[in-house]
């Protein structure tokens, strides 16, 4: 669905890419984009990524995305933002729960309050607001089961891009738990972190030698050439789209770098907050499905070892059997 917002004028574009699974979640994002098509192939791109990552963690959910396409230059003052959001929460309203969405790309918690005064169908508002609040830290908790479940960090260099919300937890507990950190961030800033966990700074984190890269900055690091330069053992973190393509997982299955698929380290967030705020879990209930991310890493790369094939293909392969089951069992009822 793709339509101008009522009140800001804005493009609007909400992409259910499927409903098999359940009620289908997804990120509300908010960038400017030179053309509003540009955000409706992303909004599609994206919302498959969605059911995906939901079918892997064993939610009962689909996939979907928001994008709200802003033109080019637009000044997004805070009467403009509101006007956006609540258009974003009339559209979402407008499914009648087949949807819900939460933060994404250039929206936060405040912003899902303003949505949720609109519909229900919204997750990650303010705690103050009756919601789950920021992500990050159960985000980051299911990333340290990953790299648990890869071996026992004690010991173990690990290399993390990127001492944000997100980092800078997992770099903390890593650290607390004996592991050797080299660290960077494009905001010097954060090396005072660095020196407070003993961690060595350094510029050229995808050449360092670690046993662990943990990408936790954006996307897009994992290419041709910087997969030719890596000298890690494993990749396992929570930055999204890690691949700039598909195939560079290939490439790095070559070099026999073991890749965690992004879409399962990072879902603790999204694992957390709709267990909370949209299934009625218990917190207790919610972490311990962030926890089981171990054991899906583990399925992941049991099967890929299995099948000889890359953990991505076998990800995916996770994900299909999850929903084509669910289809057959919705036909035989
Ligand atoms: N926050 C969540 O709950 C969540 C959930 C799923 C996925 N993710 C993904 O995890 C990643 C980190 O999320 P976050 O919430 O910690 O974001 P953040 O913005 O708080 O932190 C990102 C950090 O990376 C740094 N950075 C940016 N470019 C860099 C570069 N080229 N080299 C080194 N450092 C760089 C930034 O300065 C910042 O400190 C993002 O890719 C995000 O999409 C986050």
């Amino acid at each position: 669905m793709a339509r101008r917002g009522g009140r800001s004028g804005v493009p609007v574009i909400v992409s259910v890419h499927s409903g098999t699974l359940g009620q289908a979640i997804g990120g509300c994002r908010l960038a400017p984009y030179p053309d509003w098509r540009d955000g409706l192939t992303d909004a599609l791109r994206l919302s498959a990524a969605m059911t995906a990552k939901c079918a892997v963690a064993g939610l009962p959910h689909g996939g979907a995305k928001t994008v709200v396409a802003l033109p080019p230059g637009t000044d997004l003052g805070p009467a403009l933002r509101r006007a956006v959001l609540l258009d974003v929460g009339d559209t979402i309203e407008s499914l009648g729960g087949e949807y819900a969405t939460g933060p994404d790309v250039g929206t936060g918690p405040d912003d899902m309050a303003v949505i949720g005064e609109r519909t229900p169908h919204v997750f990650c508002r303010p705690v103050g607001a009756g919601g789950s609040g920021d992500s990050s830290r159960p985000t980051a908790e299911g990333v340290l089961a990953a790299l648990a479940a890869l071996a026992p960090v004690a010991g173990r260099r690990f290399a993390i891009m990127g001492l944000g919300r997100v980092g800078a937890h997992v770099a903390r507990e890593l650290a607390a738990a004996g592991a050797e950190l080299l660290v960077t961030d494009v905001d010097e800033s954060r090396r005072q972190l660095a020196a407070e966990l003993g961690a060595t700074w350094t510029d050229d984190i995808l050449t360092a030698e670690a046993d662990v890269l943990v990408p936790a900055a954006l996307g897009g690091v994992l290419t041709a050439a910087t997969v030719a330069g890596l000298r890690c053992a494993e990749i396992c973190g929570p930055a999204n789209n890690q691949l700039d393509r598909p195939e560079t997982a290939d490439l790095l299955h070559e070099r026999g770098i073991l890749w965690a698929p992004d879409f399962v380290v990072s879902a603790g967030g999204v694992i957390h907050a709709t267990g909370v705020e949209l299934r009625g879990e218990t917190p207790a209930q919610a972490t311990a499905r962030v926890r089981g991310i171990a054991g899906t890493l583990t399925t992941v790369l049991e099967s890929a070892r299995r099948d000889g094939t890359t953990p991505l293909a076998a990800a995916h392969e996770l994900a299909r059997t999850r929903i084509n089951a669910a289809r057959q069992a919705t036909m035989a009822a």
